[in-house]
């Protein structure tokens, strides 16, 4: 069995109970409280920015020269066109200024960056997967289940539900099978413990969201 089969089987709980989430029930019915979508994309914002500097960071300590290509181009499509997708909700919702980085955010992020560059590159490359992965997933499960009519979520769900973002994903469960295969088994069982904690963060994202989360002080 590849890594990444496993590596799903594990998370499989907790994305069993994502796609039963009210964020994203409500989401793809298009139900969903305009205020918790903008808390969502302006978290999102800062998750983007983060994303794209660890993937970048993935590039520079990749094992081949090909890797190093793959990794930077996720780099700048996580800056490119998700940041296109969430300027033109920006101005479709009227989002103003900047919030702070909320707790979630802020631990979802660090978490990443500290894997990334406290670990090997194989366990750093887990790390992020559930970003594709589970994104992938979710998309694919709103396309399906989602109101067609006036939903005001649309672009969001073509952007996660399309084949482009499909493609992007394959080749990373690709690249994380192809490291793992060179890891001893030590160091796959760390590849599955970063790819099960950030998946659990996933969770934890969109739940922020639904209840506007707030720093206590
Ligand atoms: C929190 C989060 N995870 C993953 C993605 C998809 O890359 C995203 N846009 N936001």
């Amino acid at each position: 069995m590849k890594w990444s089969e496993k590596a799903w089987q594990e998370i499989l709980p907790v994305y069993k109970d994502i796609i039963q989430m009210p964020f994203i029930i409500e989401l793809a019915n298009g139900t969903l409280d305009i205020e918790k979508f903008k808390y969502y994309m302006q978290q999102d914002a800062h998750y983007l920015e983060y994303f794209a500097r660890t993937l970048a960071v993935i590039s520079a300590k990749a094992q081949s020269v090909d890797t190093m290509l793959d990794f930077i181009r996720f780099s700048e499509g996580a800056i490119v066109v998700e940041r296109a997708l969430h300027d033109s909700y920006f101005k479709q919702f009227n989002v103003g200024e900047r919030m702070p980085v909320s707790p979630t955010c802020h631990h979802y992020v660090h978490y990443m960056q500290s894997t990334v560059y406290m670990q090997q590159v194989e366990v750093g490359m887990a790390a992020v997967l559930p970003c594709f992965w589970i994104y992938k997933k979710v998309g694919d499960y709103i396309l399906q289940i989602q109101a067609k009519e006036n939903n005001p979520y649309a672009d969001w769900i073509n952007t996660y539900g399309g084949e482009e973002f499909g493609n992007l994903v394959e080749k990373a469960i690709m690249l994380c099978d192809e490291g793992a295969d060179k890891c001893t088994e030590t160091q796959r069982k760390q590849m599955t413990a970063a790819f099960v904690d950030a998946s659990r963060l996933e969770y934890l994202f969109w739940d922020s969201a639904y209840k506007l989360e707030k720093w206590k002080r």
